[in-house]
């Protein structure tokens, strides 16, 4: 018997980072959990891959996953769904591997109340002038859809009291190395290795 994999929640404002940190964790030394990639109806950018960067499907399919249970969550985000599919996560965590999700924080809300064992982290910008000039770099939208994402930013800060750990996403190395330990300590929890222990006792018992 295997202890359940945790679950990983990583949420912020958009343009924080999320994405950027997710991706040096998938490709630095710990790479000791699985990434569920989302489903999501916005359109594909320039060199994202259906299956790999989200699944990219129409409104009706992913209206579709909705009704019939196919999601852990979902929000709609500027004019777009994005969902988490269930299966993925239920699969992996039941064969005790851990699941890192990266999404926006009313559905990291939906993921808390569904799976309170999870770990929440919030990724923080150092400040908002400084997540303006992200988005802005980006490049990836203009600057109404900009102003948008600023003002939703806002009350998404406001959130943070939900989550475990605040995480300031200042430079991508220090955000991921301070994931890593977070990661690392939640272990170490009792309540998660304490049937490990009495096992270990069980088998003192017998002898
Ligand atoms: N609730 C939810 N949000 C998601 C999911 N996948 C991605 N998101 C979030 O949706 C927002 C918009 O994503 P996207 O259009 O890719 O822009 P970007 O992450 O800012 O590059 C971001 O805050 C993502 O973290 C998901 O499965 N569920
Ligand atoms: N620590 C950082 N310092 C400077 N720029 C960053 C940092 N992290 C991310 N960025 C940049 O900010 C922009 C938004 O990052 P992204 O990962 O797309 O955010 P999110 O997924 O939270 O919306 C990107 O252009 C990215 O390269």
């Amino acid at each position: 018997m295997h202890e359940r994999g945790m679950l990983i929640v990583l949420s912020g404002p958009s343009g924080v980072g999320k994405g950027t940190v997710r991706q040096a964790m998938l490709a630095g030394d710990y790479r000791d959990f699985h990434y569920s990639v989302s489903m999501t109806t916005r359109k594909m950018r320039p060199g994202e891959v259906d299956g790999v960067d989200y699944y990219f499907r129409t409104k009706a399919e992913f209206e579709n996953e909705i009704a019939t249970g196919g999601m852990l969550e979902y929000a709609k985000y500027v004019d777009n769904y994005y969902g988490t599919p269930l299966k993925y996560v239920n699969e992996t965590l039941d064969s005790g591997r851990d699941v890192l999700l990266e999404i926006e924080v009313k559905g990291a809300m939906q993921v808390r109340e569904k799976c309170p064992d999870g770990v929440f982290i919030f990724l923080t910008p150092p400040d908002l002038g400084e997540l303006k000039q992200r988005l802005t770099n980006r490049g990836t939208d203009d600057a109404a859809t900009i102003d948008k994402r600023i003002k939703t930013a806002a009350e998404e800060i406001v959130m943070m009291e939900n989550y475990d750990y605040a995480v300031v996403n200042d430079e991508v190395p220090l955000a991921v190395q301070r994931i890593e330990r977070i990661i690392e300590s939640e272990h170490l929890r009792v309540p998660r290795v304490i049937d490990r222990y009495k096992g270990m006792l069980k088998q003192v018992d017998m002898a």
